[in-house]
């Protein structure tokens, strides 16, 4: 059995690299050298700190850069906005994910919105949808107002009982506990509790950091050659450390979603369907007709998704604002300020509590949001492949190896493209010469950035990605962003504790690390102490 199995892998991956020498070809595209045929130029782009290895290719080559994967298969990087545009947008249905991505997605949470294509996306997106509009996302505000208060609390209690009036804690620890319950709370109207418990078993299994190593770079790139069907067998026969991780996430999520969507069903047919983003999703799916009706293992694979989707993407981004913060303390200063002063407008008017209209009032705190998920995007690269040959049209023409200038690229079917949302989103002719710098004010002196290519779905970042398969949880992300800031920067000051060398760590999803302590997995060390109230 062993042997045939080998024999299959054998000639599939022969085949491939016969109609890999009999395409379209993209070699006269510049970029840098492969270190290795085994691993090509893969372990610099996952193995460096997020977007470090994205930005001095662009520097040297542009914005299209031709990279080596494994086994000497070229792929293209790329953060060129109109190419973008067309990959993500125009044509985004000819542009499916890598199916390397798509089986681990659909191993870890089972079948849902981020690992179907086409049609079934389209079905799968329409019934998500009207739970993530923006009045629904604004009703979650006080949610995750009350979320980030419950943790101030416990900061201030921490506090309290210090001698000198301040504590050192893992920001990124507390932070994605207090995420979990805010997704928990809006979008199933459950209560994870993980804020209460550090030892929170679905906090912990969440947790899925790892870098990329070598061994994992030529596994996804191998299983992306192979025939589909046979790759949940090969998952199966060698398993692997991350794999049994994925499976226990899906049993323990699976788990509690289960419990829920046959709750808001019930409640649904007894007329009590509530708010929270599940309620309505159940609501939309039953008002379907039963071929675009969405299955039960469909609606549980949408629930795994939203729960890692929601919270490790908000935390992180968090973290990020908070080390923005510690590095320059007087923008921390200025927003408290600004904080402060519509704090004592909602007093004035009689109201105890901000709400998104208060936004208006606030422009630097909204500057600082769109400044972090501009220089931090959270999912640095986004990764697909050309359903069939192609042509990309361009912003700015490409010179070949041999000195040709290309104003569009034809590529082949099967090319793997690399999107650097992080690389786009420091592009110096979109966002200025000082892209590199982070600058909230740049967002004060423009509302919007300058480009004839929009692209996007929030100020022009390339953040949420774009098109068909764009986040569909951005507005419920600004919003609980705008929350959990107003909240920790009224009441708290924030420095770096004694640990310094922060590290944009690439996992999955980018998340802070410190030097030298990478296998501890995330950690943000902060010093806080209260932050003075002249009132
Ligand atoms: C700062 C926070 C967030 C960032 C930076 C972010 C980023 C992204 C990106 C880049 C994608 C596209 C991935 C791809 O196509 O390969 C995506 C998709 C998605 N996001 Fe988010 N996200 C955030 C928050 C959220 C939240 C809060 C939710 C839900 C509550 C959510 C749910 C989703 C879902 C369901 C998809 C798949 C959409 C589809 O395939 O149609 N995200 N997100």
């Amino acid at each position: 059995m062993l042997t045939v199995f080998f024999l299959v892998v054998c000639l599939a991956v022969t085949y491939s690299f016969y109609k890999r020498w009999t395409r379209i070809s993209i070699s006269h595209i510049p970029g840098p050298e492969s270190k290795s045929f085994l691993y090509g130029n893969l372990p610099e782009l996952f193995q460096a700190q997020a977007g470090e290895i994205d930005f001095k290719w662009q520097q040297m080559y542009g914005d299209v850069i031709r990279i080596r994967a494994p086994l000497g298969e070229d792929r293209l990087l790329i953060s060129d906005p109109k190419a973008l545009q067309y990959i993500y947008h125009t044509a985004s249905y000819r542009f499916p994910k890598p199916q390397s991505r798509v089986q681990i997605s659909r191993l870890t949470f089972g079948p849902g919105i981020t690992n179907v294509d086409g049609d079934d996306h389209k079905r799968h997106r329409k019934v998500m949808l009207p739970g993530f509009g923006g009045p629904e996302s604004k009703s979650f505000f006080p949610t995750f107002f009350a979320c980030a208060e419950k943790m101030a609390q416990r900061w201030k209690d921490s506090i309290e009982v210090s001698p000198d009036q301040s504590t050192v804690l893992d920001v990124s620890s507390w932070i994605s506990r207090a995420t979990l319950d805010a997704i928990g709370q809006a979008a199933f109207d459950y209560e994870f509790g993980a804020l209460d418990d550090s030892d929170n078993v679905l906090a912990k299994a969440f947790d899925l950091f790892g870098v990329m190593t070598n061994r994992a770079i030529l596994f996804l790139s191998v299983m992306d050659h192979l025939p589909s069907k046979i790759i949940p067998f090969l998952m199966k026969k060698f398993p692997s450390g991350r794999l049994d991780h994925a499976l226990l996430v899906n049993r323990l999520s699976t788990a509690v979603a289960k419990e829920l969507v046959d709750e808001k069903f019930n409640a649904l047919l007894e007329g009590k369907g509530r708010r929270d983003v599940m309620s309505l999703l159940v609501k939309a799916n039953a008002s379907e007709n039963a071929k675009t009706q969405l299955e039960e293992r469909e609606l549980l694979g949408q629930m795994n998704i939203i729960i890692l989707a929601g919270h490790e993407t908000t935390s992180n981004t968090l973290c990020f604002v908070l080390f923005e913060m510690c590095k320059q303390p007087e923008m921390q200063e200025r927003l408290r300020r600004e904080i402060r002063a519509t704090e004592r407008v909602i007093h004035d008017r009689g109201d105890t509590q901000f709400s998104p209209s208060d936004f208006d009032s606030m422009p630097y705190l909204s500057a600082v949001v769109k400044e972090t998920l501009r220089f931090h995007p959270i999912a640095y690269n986004i990764y697909r492949v050309a359903a069939k040959d192609d042509v990309l049209p361009l912003s700015m023409p490409i010179t070949t190896t041999s000195g040709k200038v290309l104003h569009e690229l034809p590529i082949p079917k099967g090319l793997h493209i690399d999107a650097s949302v992080a690389a786009y989103n420091r592009n110096k002719d979109i966002f200025g010469d000082d892209a590199g710098v982070f600058d909230p004010d740049r967002w004060l002196r423009n509302a919007s950035p300058k480009t004839k290519t929009a692209l996007g779905v929030y100020a022009n970042l390339f953040t949420f990605a774009s098109g068909s398969r764009s986040c569909i949880g951005w507005r419920f992300a600004v919003m609980e962003l705008h929350a959990f800031m107003i909240e920790l920067l009224s009441n708290f000051e924030f420095s770096f504790a004694e640990v310094q060398g922060i590290r944009r760590e690439a996992c999955g999803v980018m998340t802070p690390t410190i030097e030298g302590q990478v296998e501890k997995g995330s950690q943000l060390p902060l010093k806080i102490k209260l932050a003075q109230r002249d009132d």
